[in-house]
């Protein structure tokens, strides 16, 4: 192995402990009252609100997801990232075709230790054609699929769609954990933006200088990953602020709140930090399913939470714009911060001048 390009190296603060700190904390939640029709989901119900808000991240057991699909798609994902390069780059992402392969990914501005293969769970999925605001134009994205292995495509659809009725039942459960109607989600995923991300994370010679993902908080509604038994996701724990390795649970799937629920929350879940350690020996693979609504919506805290008690925390945001906009600076190392939520937090100083401003116009 040569020179490690220094393009990888976390800053000091950065830099990953080679200890892990075990989660006694992040709770595994059984989901199998959910096929008993006439069951009371109210302990359930509870039990998701309390990871929601203490953790933003918790496991589910007992999902019907069959075994037999996340088998298959870590096994074509692996027969793919094991061909050459010069393969697995004939899909590579660019500007136009943003879905695909890359291994150039960076996060706030660090190199990623991975490489990624990248497919929308509609296809085409519509966005908006820039990130110009005025600019009402849409257009298409579409999926690159490999010619090996052979049977990725299918593999992948199949896992997208129980990715997809997992992702509802989840949705449900914390609708009504927020008080809520059980669908009032639905309707946001009508023309979804969801993507799912093959991540493989090969050996890497520097452990303690480099992370396979960076610390970073997801942007979409909610994410639901699955890993092998290596382990390497790290969560930063909001009761004392460490990083928190996640035990891989056999067939397990971890979720997390994104920026999005969020914002719809208007911060009673929060999304929460983590990074992926990478490991010296061993390569290890993850599916993250990032469920993410239509690109129309204008994402702001829900009327039915937000009122005059608890005032709306964000500026409503076009989800579309958004999106267009990260994945426009993902190609790049970027001078500036990546557009992020906080952009959209409402300022006590800019409340205080907004008030002023209305008195003198
Ligand atoms: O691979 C993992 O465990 C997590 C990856 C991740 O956080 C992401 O892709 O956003
Ligand atoms: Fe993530």
């Amino acid at each position: 192995m040569g020179e490690v390009d220094p393009a990888f190296f976390q800053a000091l603060e950065h830099r990953p402990s080679l200890q892990n700190v075990e989660a006694q904390g992040i709770p595994v939640i059984d989901l199998s009252i959910l096929s008993s029709p006439d069951a009371s989901l109210e302990d359930l119900v509870k039990k998701i609100g309390d990871a929601c808000r203490d953790w933003g991240f918790f496991q589910v057991v007992n999902h019907e997801v069959p075994l037999e699909k996340r088998e298959k798609i870590f096994n074509a994902s692996k027969k793919f990232f094991a061909q050459p390069k010069g393969e697995k780059i004939k899909i590579r992402r660019d500007e136009k075709r943003v879905l695909g392969y890359y291994d150039t990914e960076h996060t706030k501005n660090v190199r990623d230790w991975k490489e990624v293969f990248d497919f929308t769970v509609q296809n085409p999925t519509i966005v908006p054609a820039s990130y110009e605001p005025d600019d009402k134009e849409v257009t298409e994205w579409y999926n690159q699929w490999p010619e090996y292995p052979p049977e990725l495509r299918e593999v992948c659809e199949e896992y997208a769609k129980e990715m997809e009725k997992l992702g509802f039942k989840l949705l449900e459960l914390i609708a009504l954990s927020l008080g809520l109607k059980a669908d009032r989600f639905h309707g946001f995923f009508k023309d979804q933006t969801t993507f799912i991300r093959l991540n493989h994370y090969p050996p890497c010679p520097v452990p303690n200088l480099a992370l396979g993902v960076g610390r970073h908080k997801d942007a979409v509604a909610l994410t639901i990953l699955a890993q092998d038994d290596v382990g390497g996701l790290e969560v930063k724990s909001k009761s004392d602020g460490e990083w928190t390795w996640v035990t891989p649970t056999p067939n397990s799937y971890i979720i997390n709140v994104g920026d999005i629920i969020q914002v719809w929350s208007n911060d009673a879940y929060e999304s929460v930090e983590h990074r992926v350690k990478v490991n010296p020996e061993k390569e290890r693979f993850s599916v993250p399913c990032f469920l993410n609504p239509a690109h129309y919506t204008w994402v702001k805290p829900l009327e039915a939470i937000a009122n005059e008690q608890n005032p709306a925390k964000y500026r409503p945001y076009n989800l579309g714009k958004f999106l267009v906009t990260r994945k426009g600076s993902n190609f790049k190392k970027l001078d500036v911060e990546n557009i992020q939520i906080s952009h959209f937090r409402v300022s006590d100083l800019s409340d205080k001048l907004e008030g002023a401003l209305s008195i003198n116009t």
